[in-house]
Order: C-alpha cells, then sequence, then structure tokens
C-alpha cells in the first residue's frame, strides 16, 4: 500500500525502505522526538519528503492531489480540535469539511458505540474530559470511512483499561471494514498485542531496515 523508496526528510527522517501493507495494523514506536508523527504526515502529504519516493497504491504520492489524497488517506493528530457545539456538532464536521454526504443520528450513535462513548448527541462537546474529546475526534475519522486511519496517539489520554478497550475496538473496526490502520503509540504493549507489523524508529531511522 505505501512503499518507501530512499526517503529523506529534512535531518528528521531518513528511510531506505519501508512497505506498509494494506488491511493491516500497524503500529510506529519509537522515543520521543524519533520522528514518528513525521512519518505520519509524509503519508497523507502534510509534508513532502526532500528527496527519495513514498507510493501509495504503486502511484507515487507526488502525482495525487493532496486533498484528493486526504479522502482516503486521514489523520488523527496528537491534539485533535474540539470545537464547540454539540457532540453531533463535532462528528460531522469533518464530512462537512470534506465535502462528503452527511449521515443519519443512527449512524453518529454506532459510532460512539465503536469507541465506547457513552454520551448522547446534543451534549456539549467542551465539557467532555481530555479522553472522551480524544474519542469524539477518532469517532469523526471513523465515520469519514477513509481507506487508511493515521492516528498519532489515539489513546494518550486514556487509563490502561480504557486504552485497550478502545484499542480493541478499533482493531475490530479495521478489520471487520476491510481498513488499514497506521498508528503512533507510545505503548509497545499495545504494539506487540495488537499490530501486525511493528515499526520502531530510532533518531529518524528504521530501527530494522527493509521490512
Ligand atoms: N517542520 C519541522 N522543522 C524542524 N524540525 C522539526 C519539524 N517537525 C518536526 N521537527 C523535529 O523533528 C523531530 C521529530 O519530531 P516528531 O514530531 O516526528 O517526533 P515524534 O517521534 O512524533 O515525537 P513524540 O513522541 O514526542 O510526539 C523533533 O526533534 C522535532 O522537533
Amino acid at each position: 500500500m505505501f512503499l518507501f523508496k530512499e526517503v529523506k526528510y529534512k535531518d528528521i527522517l531518513n528511510i531506505k525502505a519501508l512497505t506498509i501493507k494494506n488491511h493491516q495494523v500497524t503500529c510506529i514506536v519509537g522515543e520521543s522526538g524519533s520522528g514518528k508523527t513525521t512519518l505520519l504526515r509524509l503519508l497523507n502529504k502534510l509534508i513532502s519528503c526532500d528527496s527519495g519516493e513514498i507510493l501509495y497504491q504503486e502511484q507515487s504520492l507526488s502525482a495525487i492531489n493532496s486533498v484528493e489524497l486526504r479522502r482516503n488517506v486521514v489523520m488523527l493528530p496528537q491534539s485533535p480540535a474540539i470545537f464547540s457545539g454539540s457532540i453531533k456538532d463535532n462528528l460531522l464536521i469533518g464530512l462537512k469539511f470534506s465535502e462528503k454526504q452527511l449521515v443519519s443520528d443512527d449512524k453518529l450513535s454506532e459510532v460512539l458505540k465503536v469507541v465506547k462513548l457513552n454520551k448522547k448527541l446534543d451534549e456539549y462537546a467542551e465539557r467532555l474530559s481530555g479522553g472522551e474529546k480524544q474519542r469524539v475526534a477518532l469517532a469523526r475519522v471513523i465515520l469519514m470511512d477513509p481507506e487508511v486511519l493515521l492516528l498519532d496517539e489515539p489513546s494518550s489520554a486514556l487509563d490502561e483499561e480504557t486504552e485497550h478497550t478502545i484499542i480493541e475496538a478499533l482493531v475490530n473496526y479495521t478489520k471487520d471494514n476491510n481498513k488499514t490502520l497506521i498508528m503512533v503509540t507510545h505503548s509497545k504493549k499495545i504494539a506487540n498485542h495488537f499490530a501486525d507489523e511493528v515499526i520502531e524508529i530510532k533518531k529518524g531511522m528504521l530501527f530494522k531496515e527493509g521490512m
């Protein structure tokens, strides 16, 4: 699905060869500042590499329109934005921005169940806890129904038990719907338990080259 060839970005990332397979759960681990977020940002063209090439479904990212790419490859940033308004407003905003068809309240409630958030759609999103806001943002990404979900520490604000439950639900969602999940996590436990592939980055380089 994604193929890296001699990719360099500033002096932050230097990846000779990397394949990320589709319909799999890939976890990216590594110490703080090693380049994990930078890697995710390359995948949906928020940034572009200085040299080398990244292919998505055999097509060079440089030849794919960024807006079009981001309809299929959606990123959840480390500190996602929550807007004033209801949970429903916050769920629909991703669809509105990407000019996708809006969905029914039933569908919205269904997605809240995937992220195990037991709240009403008309509750104020700003009153939610940090971990609950994180799950609203995650539900917003799921609603976009992308081929690839890029998640940057989606469970950083959750306790260990909730984290396990949410990631498990997310992995099941990925498998049931033939999605591709690429997730940065600080938790080696999560990575070892759920990932089909683990990418470890050290100072901008793959710990195990040529995966
Ligand atoms: N646009 C940029 N210009 C210069 N330096 C940058 C830029 N973006 C990131 N960096 C630096 O690159 C390094 C890697 O950043 P990145 O956010 O990818 O790390 P990370 O592995 O995701 O870290 P964390 O786990 O702390 O989120 C950091 O030292 C960061 O300061």
